[in-house]
């Protein structure tokens, strides 16, 4: 380690609408440069290359001025991150005992998730020293709010927090050239089901849809398939996990742990309750935070009367029945009915995570804070393992972390944990 106060600024030039060079050299030098910090700069030239920075970063000695941290300040959106902890993690614990990363957000991405669930729309621009807002006295509110991680860093007496990482990796016999030899780090998501169906399919309709309306688009396609699978959940040290209960607007302790059914939607976070600043999808991490436990959000379309009523009808017990038998004609029916509910449940995200309170009426309508079985289920865990059941069925083997796409191999499973920071690596802290 060395005593003198360095800061490492991370530049990703082609996040979001391309503006990380300006924004920092308007915005976030003038604040730095005085503050006493020498500033070392990195610019990403392609993908990936955020990681390859870390590993160049962690070459260089942590500052005792720093109580042993490696400040980094990411000019960027959540891949810009992602890729960085994902070059954190390749170092495979090499720094030294007592050592830290601590990350500084400027959020010149596009959806910037860490971001918007760190400072959600409403959240006051950040209380500077006189001496910071003598730089930015001229600033726009926008533009401070973009700076409310840096200012914490800059503001005397404040402490990162840490910053929780989930582990995913994957089983199976016959790996594919998409399925990641090590475990992948997310701070973000980890999602399979419609999310990263959804994601896949937009990423091939850019070309013709090069604006966001290449997610509608791909939403629509996606919405009414389904997808077979176990799901088993890790508690805690007790072995407990909980529930999310509408009624009480609580989490109580479920005896079951292991979930075997046909799901529509399969999001995980730990740290990031909105993707958007106004999708909270996970929005009990903000309700009710718990440091130690990620959320596992699913939709079982079974658990829908209407649903239900077109399975009984047919006299099939369920969706697995239905598919196995061929029945073409039930399952576009199935599909037909559940793309309105798919659409009107998860767009109740839009609305500060509504979603999570709904439960259905014996009619096979939805309501807030029923007596009815829930709508979405939401599991408090430290971890799951992800199976699918049909071993030729891709969509249930797609999964998302992060945002990058990888295929759980024909067979296998996805494991994900929450990494309790025991693996020895310096431990990844935020600035908020
Ligand atoms: N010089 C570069 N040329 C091309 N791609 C780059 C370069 N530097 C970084 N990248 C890639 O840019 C991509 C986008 O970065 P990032 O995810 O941070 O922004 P975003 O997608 O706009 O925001 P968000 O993830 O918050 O929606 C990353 O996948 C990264 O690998």
């Amino acid at each position: 380690m060395d005593n003198q106060k360095t800061v490492y600024l991370v530049v990703n030039p082609v996040a979001g609408q391309q503006t990380a060079r300006d924004f920092v050299k308007s915005y976030v030098k003038p604040l730095l440069e005085p503050s006493g910090y020498s500033i070392k700069a990195y610019e990403t030239q392609s993908v990936g290359d955020a990681a390859r920075i870390a590993r160049e970063i962690s070459e260089q000695p942590a500052s005792t001025a720093q109580g042993g941290a490696r400040t980094v300040v990411l000019a960027g959106g959540d891949g810009t991150m992602h890729e960085f902890i994902e070059g954190i993690y390749s170092l495979g614990g090499k720094e030294a005992k007592g050592e830290r990363w601590e990350l500084v957000m400027i959020p010149v991405g596009t959806a910037n998730a860490l971001y918007a669930s760190t400072y959600p729309p409403g959240t006051p621009p950040p209380s500077l020293s006189d001496t910071l807002s003598g730089h930015t006295s001229s600033f726009e509110e926008e533009t401070l709010a973009k700076l409310s991680s840096l200012a914490a860093f800059l503001t005397a007496g404040k402490k990162p927090t840490t910053l929780p990482i989930s582990l995913s990796s994957f089983t199976g016999s016959d790996r594919n050239a998409n399925a990641a030899p090590t475990p992948i780090p997310s701070h973000v998501v980890i999602s399979t089901c419609l999310h990263s169906n959804l994601l896949a399919t937009a990423e091939n309709l850019r070309a013709e849809y090069p604006g966001v309306e290449r997610f509608k688009v791909a939403a629509r396609e996606n919405a009414g398939k389904f997808y077979d699978a176990k799901l088993v959940l890790h508690g805690g040290s007790s072995g407990t996990v909980q529930v999310y209960e509408p009624a009480t607007s609580s989490f109580v302790e479920t005896g079951s742990r292991v979930i075997d059914g046909t799901f529509a939607y399969f999001l995980s976070s730990a740290a990031c309750p909105r993707l958007e600043p106004t999708f909270v999808i996970s929005p009990l991490l903000e309700r009710i935070p718990d440091k130690e436990s990620m959320d596992v959000l699913v939709i079982r379309p079974g658990r829908d009367p209407r649903i239900r009523k077109i399975l009984d009808e047919a006299e099939y017990e369920s969706f697995k029945a239905v598919r196995d038998a061929g029945d073409q004609e039930v399952l576009d029916k199935l599909s037909e009915a559940w793309v309105p509910r798919a659409c009107e449940v998860v767009g109740k995200a839009y609305e500060e995570g509504r979603h999570v309170d709904l439960t259905y009426t014996p009619e096979g309508d939805v309501e807030s804070r029923g007596t009815g079985p829930r709508v979405v289920e939401v599991y408090r865990c430290t971890g799951f393992e992800w199976t699918p059941r049909d071993k030729d069925d891709k969509g249930s083997h797609l999964v998302c972390a992060d945002g990058s796409l990888m295929h759980i191999p024909s067979g296998g499973s996805a494991s994900v944990r929450l990494d309790k920071g025991a693996e020895g690596k310096g431990e990844i802290c935020l600035w908020t």
